[in-house]
């Protein structure tokens, strides 16, 4: 539907999505017909009309800036090495998206549910449970990161609803799936590409993302790339105000029998400037089955993947890029 969706000069389509908030079914199933078209050829598109209050967007913006502008020993108080949940700081170069290329050219903040020492989880040592490391030196950090969690969390679920109408499934098929989901908000913080660089390295390895759906927050500044199949080569997905890029990732695609795709992208900072980014990973129930959903096999088909659950998949996932 031409008003649901428009394509802008780079290839992703602009979803607007306030009318799943609505209480319309037919403009629902519009914004539903629009998802289908996005995740079936690119897997990537951009949102609009998601109601996350632009001042909360400045405040994680301004939190991120002031947390990789600390020295070097302040950041390490809350090295992620210390953490059994995979919370707090990462190192520039801590991580490879890309197999056999330079380590990531990016630092990096990692904050989940959170959960005490002590609850049943965490003491049953499920995957990436636990408790923050927050840094103590900035008051405002937490409130921001948390009061921006619990919108992302929101927001993943009209997502996940705006799915399974984009699938012909009633809107709240994926309801248990989105209860006491595992999520990571991620504060990504790019140095300038090197004048030199090492071949192949960059702000961030080619990679698809793990998960269920990601929704990634862009400030000004270009350097996020997707491949496009149909042309064989990377669009530039510019950052666009008042929008989030979302985009689905590997578990999505084993769960629709790759219907819905898990793209690649990557990041190439050829801005000159400091770039600052933060993806927010929506993963669902960690119990939850992923098994090929009926809907997606059309006559004749069978699933390519065998049935798995969330935490599984996602640990067999971050076993490949943490070596
Ligand atoms: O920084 C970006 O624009 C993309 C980050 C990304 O792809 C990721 O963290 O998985
Ligand atoms: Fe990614």
């Amino acid at each position: 539907m031409a008003a649901q969706q428009s394509s802008p000069a780079h290839g992703l389509p602009i979803i607007d999505l306030s009318a799943l908030f609505a209480a319309s079914a037919e403009a629902k199933a519009a914004v539903g017909r629009a998802l289908r078209e996005a995740c079936e050829h690119t897997g990537f598109f951009y949102i609009s009309g998601h109601g996350i209050d632009p001042a909360l967007i400045e405040r994680v913006f301004a939190q991120s800036q002031a947390f990789f502008a600390q020295p070097m020993a302040t950041k390490l108080e809350t090295d992620k090495a210390q953490s059994k949940a995979n919370r707090g700081y990462e190192k520039l170069g801590g991580q490879t998206l890309e197999p056999g290329m330079p380590p990531d050219l990016k630092e990096g903040f990692y904050i989940g549910e959170e959960l005490a020492e002590d609850h049943p989880r965490v003491l049953a040592g499920r995957f990436n449970q636990g408790p923050n490391q927050w840094p103590v030196e900035l008051p405002a950090f937490r409130p921001a990161m948390q009061d921006y969690y619990n919108a992302m969390l929101t927001l993943s679920e009209r997502i996940m609803a705006g799915l399974a109408l984009s699938l012909q499934l009633p809107e709240d098929f994926f309801a248990d799936f989105c209860h006491e989901p595992l999520c990571t908000l991620r504060l990504l913080h790019y140095p300038p590409q090197p004048e030199k660089p090492l071949p192949g390295e960059k702000g961030c390895g080619a990679h698809t993302d793990f998960g269920g759906i990601t929704i990634l927050l862009l400030d000004d500044k270009p350097g996020l790339q997707v491949w496009d199949a149909k042309t064989d080569s990377w669009i530039n997905a510019a950052p666009i105000p008042g929008t989030f890029v979302v985009n689905l990732g590997d578990m999505i695609a084993r769960w629709t029998n790759d219907l819905y795709r898990s793209t690649l992208h990557r990041v190439v900072n050829t801005s000159g400037a400091e770039r600052y980014s933060v993806p927010f990973f929506y993963s669902g129930a960690p119990e939850h089955e992923v098994r090929c959903l009926p809907v997606c096999l059309a006559e004749g088909e069978t699933p390519k993947y065998p049935a798995t659950t969330v935490e599984q998949h996602l640990q067999e996932m971050y076993r490949r890029t943490y070596v």
